[in-house]
């Protein structure tokens, strides 16, 4: 769909560097937050204080392993079909990684600009809020995220193993894995998701009934799309079409981001006891909140 070769060039960066990098060395902590080394530096941070975002660049907010490529890939498909123009990739795009020169060069591009990030609500920049860029925030429930990301670490041959999903949990609850706690994501996140400008997006909704949630997030994009238009994107937005394309679309590490898609995956690695230890936090932190409502725990991450 899109001109991928900037974005595999700097997966394929990433993962060189990752050969080399120990599980101890991976991570450095900006301001608070863990990041890997491979994909992240302090000077793209500082640079980042400075990146002047618009009124039409289209914002995908996630933590990750909750669906952005998906949501990538969908929004490149409406642009698709509302200009007829191919979604070019002249940086990776998420916008805190990459060098600190890449703001500079963003300037340049032409509206609109995907911006995909993992960052927390509270280390958005500034003028994302200021110049009322819409806001995508994609949400999946925490245990199918957890065990996205412990396969993630530990199927892709050249990205650092945990020794043992049981210490890969132990990380995750403690908020100790890139870009740092999915409850304190969520819990930032909390306050805003009526805002203005932001619309909130479940991963198990999408699974649901992705033709559906499509079109609200054309309508929300003010895209003007036929029904005809949604159903080819639908058709190629399944979890097997995005997969046979994942070589071509992501490089080498296509097929391992693109590991199952499904619901509930959580049932096949989680111990009674790691149940039991999610479910209280989620209890004490998201579940009396609007967001705790809108990730249906019950639905999806208990029984
Ligand atoms: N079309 C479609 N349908 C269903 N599921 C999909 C789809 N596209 C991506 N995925 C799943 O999303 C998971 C990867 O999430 P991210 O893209 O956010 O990963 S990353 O943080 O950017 O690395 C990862 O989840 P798991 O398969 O459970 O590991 C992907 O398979």
């Amino acid at each position: 769909m899109a001109d991928e070769s900037k974005f595999i060039e700097f997966i394929d960066e990433a993962l060189e560097k990752s050969k080399e990098t120990a599980l101890s060395h991976l991570f450095f902590t900006y301001e608070g937050i863990p990041y890997p080394v491979t994909m992240c530096t302090s000077e793209t941070f500082q640079a980042l204080d400075a990146f002047e975002a618009r009124h039409d660049d289209i914002v995908l907010a996630s933590y990750p392993k909750c669906g952005s490529n998906w949501i990538l890939h969908i929004v490149c498909e409406l642009i698709f079909a509302v200009s007829k123009k191919k979604y070019e990739y002249p940086e990776f795009p998420v916008l805190e990684c990459g060098d600190s020169g890449k703001y500079q060069r963003m300037k340049q591009f032409p509206s609109p600009r995907i911006l995909a990030t993992h960052l927390h609500y509270d280390k958005l920049p500034e003028s994302i809020f200021k110049n009322k860029a819409k806001i995508l925030v994609i949400f999946r429930n925490p245990k199918d995220t957890a065990v996205s990301f412990f396969h993630f670490h530990n199927n892709v041959p050249d990205i650092p193993s945990y020794s043992s999903w049981d210490e890969f949990f132990r990380q995750f609850m403690k908020g100790q894995v890139s870009w740092g706690s999915y409850f304190d994501f969520a819990i930032n996140w909390n306050k805003h998701l009526d805002d203005e400008n932001v619309k909130f997006i479940l991963y198990e909704d999408l699974k649901e009934n992705l033709a559906d949630e499509i079109k609200q997030i054309a309508e929300f994009l003010a895209f003007s799309v036929t029904e005809e238009q949604i159903h080819t994107i639908s058709a190629k937005s399944t979890f097997p079409a995005m997969r046979a394309a994942s070589q071509e679309t992501h490089g080498a590490l296509g097929p391992f981001l693109f590991r199952k898609g499904e619901v509930g995956d959580w049932k096949n690695l989680f111990s009674g006891a790691q149940n039991q230890e999610m479910d209280e936090k989620f209890k004490k932190s998201l579940a009396v909140t609007s967001l705790g409502a809108k990730l249906k725990y019950e639905s999806y991450c208990q029984g």
